[in-house]
């Protein structure tokens, strides 16, 4: 039976953060055999929704957070359970959320709660351990896409562009012209390279990004003994994280001298663990063809017989039910034992399917996060370390004509760069 999170008070919760779509607290209540240590995440609703996949109805199943199913039979197969969350299922009641919903609001960032709320018509949440609490401190980093796309289904007009400059590279430009906080300068393909100074670099850029915004960008988050550090010109707002890598009567040290101090105990876990590397092979096997080739793939399957070639076909998903678990443990025993032997490079039309279910997954590993935790030594207990994949959650399948869009601005507005920014992917298969 799942524990019943109502039989504590909202009030033992705190709010840690939040991302797109769920908001998480950490339980800092009176001792408790079932919530010490654990963190509850709850799932949000926008305001004004503006997209099919983000309308929910009135009546909210009461099946367990999708997350835990997922994480349990898809994820598990492709992460080793050793870097993942626990996860389990609780409930939760309307008046219990409400009141919790109250009392965050005034935590959250002013543009996340312009945009949504908890959604208190849940019944079900996802209770975590929690992995910035107690003593010691934590870094999130979310890294994003780690791989140059396979060239050959890229069309004329991209392929140069995509070639050489990679996906958030490009985004990150967009997003600075519309006004939008990025981290402009990190490249993902640095931080996964393996390569000690690519990888120095790209949390030195984090770093920066992170201090520059006042914590604005989601790519970099600091959290001390359970609270997020929002970085101001003030050197008192990073206090917190100076005494944890400084002994206690150090001169304040200076900006320079703290990244260092926070970067240099970060890289060798960074630099040994195979976390980042799982990641980005996923990333890229699963997004064989770029969307553009799915794209393809799609009109070609789509195209009415014996039509003229400019015969319309529907737009890109159109149609296509969103894979339900089973679908999905069936996709990942065929992807473990053919997706190596496939021919990429011309996908059969008879594969559709296979490659819309390996888009979504990849957006999956495109967009989770890691936090790695630094526990200091107590007593004769040596400090030690950890790293954790966060927010492996299934995405709605209603998402790929809004990917095929977005991939076509990204890379629009980078054609007119001048001075393109070239990443090297220093994993990229050798091509014929
Ligand atoms: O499309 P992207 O690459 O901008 O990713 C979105 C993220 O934006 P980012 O660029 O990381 O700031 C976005 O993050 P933010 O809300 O910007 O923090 C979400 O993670 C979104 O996924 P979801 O709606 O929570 O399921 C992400 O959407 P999906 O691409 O996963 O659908
Ligand atoms: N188990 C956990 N322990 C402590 N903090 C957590 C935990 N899980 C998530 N968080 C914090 O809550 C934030 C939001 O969680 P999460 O990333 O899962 O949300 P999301 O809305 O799915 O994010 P995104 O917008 O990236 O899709 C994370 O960025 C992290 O700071």
């Amino acid at each position: 039976m799942s524990a019943n999170v109502t039989s504590t008070s909202p009030s033992d919760w705190k709010y840690v953060s939040e991302g797109g779509s769920s908001i998480v607290f950490s339980y800092v209540g009176a001792p408790s055999p079932d919530f010490d240590g654990t963190a509850l995440r709850l799932r949000k609703v926008a305001h004004y929704p503006i997209s099919p996949e983000t309308i929910v109805s009135e009546d909210i199943e009461e099946q367990e957070d999708p997350t835990i199913l997922f994480q349990c039979q898809v994820i598990q197969r492709l992460i080793p359970s050793e870097y993942l969350p626990r996860l389990e299922s609780v409930d939760v009641e309307g008046p219990w959320l409400e009141e919790l919903a109250r009392l965050a609001e005034e935590h959250r960032p002013l543009e996340r709660r312009a945009k949504d709320k908890i959604d208190v018509r849940r019944r079900k949440a996802v209770l975590a351990n929690d992995l910035v609490g107690g003593s010691g401190w934590a870094v999130e980093i979310k890294p994003k896409w780690g791989f140059l796309p396979n060239p050959t289904h890229l069309s004329p007009s991209t392929k140069v562009t995509k070639s050489q400059t990679c996906r958030f590279c490009m985004h990150s430009h967009l997003k600075t012209t519309e006004g939008e906080d990025a981290s402009l300068g990190y490249c993902p393909l640095d931080l996964y390279s393996g390569e000690e100074k690519r990888v120095r670099k790209a949390l030195d850029v984090l770093w920066d990004a992170w201090v520059g915004s006042s914590g604005g960008v989601n790519n970099f988050k600091i959290f001390v003994e359970g609270h997020m550090l929002r970085p101001t010109t003030f050197p008192s707002s990073l206090g917190p994280i100076a005494h944890q890598v400084f002994s206690a009567n150090a001169a304040e040290p200076s900006l320079d001298t703290l990244r260092d101090q926070v970067i240099s105990p970060l890289l060798p876990l960074l630099l040994e663990t195979p976390v980042l590397r799982i990641l980005s092979t996923h990333q890229r096997n699963l997004d064989a063809l770029d969307i553009e080739g799915l794209s393809s793939l799609w009109s070609e399957t789509h195209k009415p017989a014996g039509s003229l070639e400019a015969a319309p076909v529907p737009p890109l998903g159109k149609g296509l039910s969103q894979p339900t678990i089973e679908e999905l443990e069936n996709f990942v025993d065929v992807y473990l034992e053919k997706h190596a032997s496939m021919d990429h490079n011309h996908p059969d039309t008879a594969d559709l399917r296979y490659y819309c279910i390996a888009y979504l997954l990849s957006a999956t590993f495109k967009d989770c996060s890691i936090i790695l935790r630094l526990h200091p030594a107590v007593g004769n207990t040596p400090a030690r370390s950890s790293i954790t994949v966060i927010d492996l959650d299934v995405k709605s399948i209603d998402r790929l004509p809004t990917w095929e869009k977005l991939d076509q601005k990204v890379v629009k507005a980078y054609a007119g760069v001048s001075q393109p920014t070239r990443c090297y992917d220093r994993w990229a298969p050798a091509r014929l």
